[in-house]
Order: C-alpha cells, then sequence, then structure tokens
C-alpha cells in the first residue's frame, strides 16, 4: 500500500472527481457512508449515547455535516458544533445546508462549550489533512476542552492538529483521539511512535480513489500489507535440493548469551534454510548441538566468545551479531567478514555496536547488506540522537544510501529502509514481541531469506519483516502478549511461511 503525501492526496480526489465524473460533494458523501457504516456497526443507535460532532470550516468539517446527517437519518441523536469561520468550503457550506431542521447545530463559542461526560462520544471533524498551521483562538479552546473530557473521541481521517507527513512544533494542540478513522490510505503521521497519544487505534477505510492516479504516484513510503507482501515467495519446486535455499553461516553468541545463538539458529532454520552452519565459542559448542541438532556447530578455539572467522567459500549467506559480545578478537572477526565475504550479509546486535563504536568499519560495509537496529543501535551507528521520529526516518534515508544497504529500524511499526532511501512500514506484529531474543529470531530468519536464491534483497527482507510480526501476532493468540516470549515465535514461523507462499494459479 502506498503512502500518500497530504498534497497527493488531494490530488487523488481530484484525479478521482475526474475520472468517475462525481462531484466532490459525492465523494464527501461516500467517505461519510463510510465512516458511519464503521461507527454503526460499533455502537448501535439504541445505545443513547450522547453524540456530538465538532465540525471545521473546511471539508473534514464537511465530512462531519455529512456524517452528522447520515447518523440522523439512522436513528441516531447527534448534535453539531462548528467552529466560527470567515470563509467556510463550497462543500461545508452544502452540506450545513443539507442538514435537517430537527438536528441541533450551534456555533462554538468560549461560553458554550458543551459538557462532554465519559458516556458521550466526540465525532473529532475539525481539521483534517488541509490543515496548514498550528491551532489558535476558539479552535485550540475547543481541543484543549475535548483532551480534558472523558468522552470517546472518534477522529475524521486525523485527529485535529496533527499534521499529515511532518512534525508539528512539540507546543501544538492536538485532539488525543481513542480511535482514528482514515480514508483509502494510511498516513505517515499514524505510523510514528510520538503521534501515537493523538491517533489512539486507527483505521482506514477505502472510498475508492482512482487506482490509476495511485498506481502512477510516485511514493517515498509503503505500508506493507497482507496484500503488497502477496507474491513475493515462490513455492518450493518439487526438484528443489539443498543448494536451492542456500547455505548460510551464523557467527554468534558469547558467554552468557549462547541462547540467542540458539534462538537465531532455530529460527533460521526453519525460516527454511537448506543448510545452516553456527560458529560458537566452545562454551557453545554442546549447547549448539543439543539444543539446534539440524545445524552444524563450529567450534572456536576461543572458550567465551567467537575469535576466527571460517573459510567463507561454502556460505550462500552470513549472518552476525546475536549474542557476539564486542571482545577486541571479535570486532577483528567482524572486520576480516567486511573484507572478504561476496554473499550477502545480515548484521545484527553487537555486530551494529562494533559497527557504531568504529566508524572505519562501516566504511567497509558490503553493498545490499542488511542491518536490523533497534533505534538505540541504530543512533550509535549514525553517531547522534534524532530530533523527533521524523527526523529518525531522515537519518534512515541518508545512512542507506550513503551506505548502499538495506537497514531495518525496529519498533512497533518495524520500518525496512531500501538503498534508494525508499521505507516500507510493516504492519504486523504487536507489544509482546518486545522482549529478549525477539531480535535474534528475526535475525535468523532473514539470515535464512537471504541464502534462499530465489528471493531479491528487498523480498527476503519484506518477507522476514512481515512474517516475524505475524508469527508474533499468531503466538500471542495462545500465550497472551505478556506471556510471549521470543522462543514461542518460531514454532510460527513454518506455518507463517506456508501461508505466504504463492498458490498455483486457479482454474
Ligand atoms: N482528499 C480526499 O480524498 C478526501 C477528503 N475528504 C476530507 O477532506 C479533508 C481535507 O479537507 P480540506 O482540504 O478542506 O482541509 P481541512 O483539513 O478540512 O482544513 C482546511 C480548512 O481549515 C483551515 N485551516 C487549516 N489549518 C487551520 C488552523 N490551524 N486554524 C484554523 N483554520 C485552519 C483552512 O484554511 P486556510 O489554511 O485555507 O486558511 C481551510 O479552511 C480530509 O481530511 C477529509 O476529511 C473527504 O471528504 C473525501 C475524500
Ligand atoms: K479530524
Amino acid at each position: 500500500m502506498k503512502i500518500l503525501t497530504a498534497a497527493q492526496t488531494r490530488q487523488a480526489d481530484a484525479a478521482t472527481l475526474l475520472a468517475e465524473g462525481i462531484t466532490s460533494a459525492e465523494l464527501m458523501e461516500r467517505a461519510a457512508t463510510a465512516f458511519c457504516h464503521w461507527l454503526q456497526k460499533r455502537l448501535p443507535a439504541h445505545s443513547q449515547r450522547p453524540m456530538h460532532i465538532f465540525c471545521g470550516p473546511g471539508n473534514n468539517g464537511g465530512d462531519g455535516l455529512a456524517i452528522a446527517r447520515q447518523l440522523h437519518e439512522a436513528g441516531y441523536q447527534p448534535q453539531v458544533w462548528t467552529l466560527p469561520a470567515a470563509q467556510p468550503s463550497a462543500d461545508f457550506t452544502l452540506n450545513r445546508q443539507r442538514l435537517p431542521a430537527g438536528l441541533p447545530c450551534h456555533e462554538i463559542q468560549p461560553e458554550t462549550l458543551p459538557q462532554l461526560p465519559a458516556r458521550a462520544v466526540v465525532v473529532d471533524a475539525l481539521f483534517g489533512t488541509g490543515l496548514s498551521r498550528p491551532l489558535t483562538g476558539a479552535a485550540a479552546m475547543l481541543v484543549k476542552h475535548l483532551n480534558q473530557s472523558e468522552a470517546t473521541v472518534v477522529a475524521v481521517d486525523m485527529p485535529s492538529g496533527l499534521l499529515t507527513d511532518a512534525p508539528q512544533s512539540p507546543d501544538s494542540l492536538v485532539v488525543r483521539a481513542h480511535y482514528t478513522v482514515s480514508f483509502e490510505l494510511p498516513k505517515l503521521a499514524f505510523l510514528l511512535p510520538q503521534n501515537a497519544e493523538f491517533v489512539g487505534q486507527w483505521e482506514v477505510l477505502p472510498i475508492h480513489l482512482d487506482p490509476t492516479f495511485i498506481h502512477n504516484a510516485p511514493v517515498d513510503n509503503y505500508f506493507v500489507n497482507d496484500n503488497f507482501i502477496r507474491g513475493r515467495l515462490p513455492a518450493r519446486n518439487k526438484f528443489s535440493h539443498k543448494g536451492t535455499f542456500g547455505h548460510a553461516l551464523l557467527l554468534a553468541g558469547s558467554r552468557g548469551k549462547i541462547g540467542a545463538s540458539v534462538l537465531a539458529a532455530k529460527a533460521c532454520l526453519r525460516g527454511g534454510v537448506g543448510l545452516l552452519t553456527v560458529r560458537t565459542p566452545a562454551v557453545g559448542y554442546p549447547i549448539m548441538q543439543v539444543a539446534a541438532p539440524e545445524a552444524m556447530a563450529l567450534a572456536d578455539s576461543a572458550t567465551d566468545f567467537v575469535t576466527e572467522l571460517p573459510d567463507l567459500k561454502p556460505y550462500a549467506a552470513v549472518g552476525i551479531g546475536p549474542g557476539l559480545g564486542q571482545e577486541h578478537a571479535t570486532c577483528e572477526v567482524l572486520r576480516q567478514l567486511l573484507r572478504k565475504t561476496k554473499v550477502p550479509l545480515v548484521l545484527d546486535a553487537d555486530a551494529l555496536n562494533l559497527l557504531g563504536a568504529n566508524p572505519s568499519l562501516l566504511k567497509l560495509l558490503p553493498r545490499e547488506s542488511l542491518l536490523t537496529p533497534h533505534p538505540k543501535e541504530f543512533e550509535r551507528l549514525v553517531g547522534k540522537p534524532a530530533r523527533d521520529d521524523y527526523h529518525r526516518l531522515e537519518q534512515l534515508r541518508t545512512f542507506v544510501r550513503e551506505h548502499g544497504c538495506y537497514c531495518v529500524l525496529k519498533g512497533a511499526y518495524t520500518t525496512l529502509a531500501a538503498p534508494d532511501g525508499t521505507l516500507y512500514f510493516n504492519s504486523t506484529g504487536n507489544p509482546g514481541m518486545a522482549t529478549g531474543g525477539s531480535g535474534d529470531v528475526l535475525t535468523g530468519l532473514l539470515l535464512a531469506l537471504r541464502a534462499d536464491k530465489r528471493l531479491s534483497p528487498l523480498d527476503a527482507a519484506l518477507l522476514g519483516l512481515y512474517a516475524h510480526g505475524r508469527a508474533g501476532d499468531q503466538a500471542a493468540q495462545q500465550t497472551g502478549e505478556a506471556g510471549l516470549v521470543a522462543g514461542d515465535l518460531i514454532r510460527f514461523i513454518g506455518p507463517v511461511l506456508q501461508e505466504l507462499t504463492t498458490p498455483l494459479p486457479g482454474l
């Protein structure tokens, strides 16, 4: 799914009117109907909860007025509140005129703000994608009032006050919505942690914007949902052999952190790798042999950490990092690996910390390497903290362009950056996965997919992120989010990959 900017959303709106020969009021009606269906499914008219619909002067407010009329027709008893405005939009004015006589509509004044008890439902249709500056005056006062109330707040398209694809100044007022019901495509603002308190739980409803416009729109950001992933994982050919799926090498583990290497190894095996060899410090050798008998273990001559790089000839891909430690000798192994490898690399955890601490190593990074930092590791890699989440995304784009690599920034919407700077926001996963070892599982899975000769680097990375999150979602259904441990993810990898495998075309 593409993520359009606010300006592109306006263009998509115009293109749809042209392509379908409809008026903007008709498209607004479509959006309002989609919203009302969403609400009606969750809140029946007979619930009798007080409902207040707050409308701004533009088309977001127009949506609010159309929503009010449709809900009124469906048996709800909403009250409408409009902001005083010199020049409301044409579709606002039209829908204002269309309000039935029996539907109360008030202009908002400081002294006439309604009481909003906990039972009340607020529909926030003040501002959407057309917001152009911070809220002031009556709008600011109203948003403060909404945020102080205990009512349930549902935002139309955007929580009012939030910009679609740029940061607003830190002291800006923004509606804290419990739900944001948006149209057609997700907005960048929904995917960033700093906006979570405003956006709440979000959903996008189709309103059938012009598919040709969307198809041709150049974008920097994608949302990776099921549709986007389908078709990327080919079915296994009956005559395929171990070589097709590659022989992977994993360099991982140190005393006290052999578990990380075991988790990564098991995930790699379940990710479908042909063969797996694990370089482990001697202390990990018997553990690996027992815990993952399908993997071959190569014991290092050092007891506690990895000090030797094996001959790289047999391998289709190399993963390094989980539980590795940051000993000087291990750092030298990483340096040699970066110098010598001719196959794809997956770098995680301490491998990234070593890169961050030794910038000369970064210069050796082979093109198309795949790095999987969490925000703190990423900060160490780039050497300075981000001002905010938008700045972090810019840092990410700059980093991958500079190093010609793929970088996975782990978080609620784990973000893959491709070497050209395009960002892909993953949709799967849950907070239960914020637990030790979850990243090691991801590294193992990505290693398996990078060793699979049938997959492009981009497809391998996208599939890995998506399948990892989906395995987490399936595991959490059984364990609950709090009870989820990283090892639970592993047994869901196989079934999830099976689900994502492209079936034969139907007859
Ligand atoms: N695109 C689509 O596909 C579809 C879009 N639809 C809906 O349209 C919405 C976008 O509508 P929109 O463009 O009219 O913008 P909107 O957010 O209502 O605000 C603009 C108005 O507010 C004003 N204003 C701005 N900031 C302000 C401030 N801080 N304080 C005070 N005023 C401020 C601004 O004035 P100006 O900046 O011109 O001075 C202008 O008057 C979109 O979110 C969705 O809900 C659906 O109906 C159908 C499909
Ligand atoms: K809104």
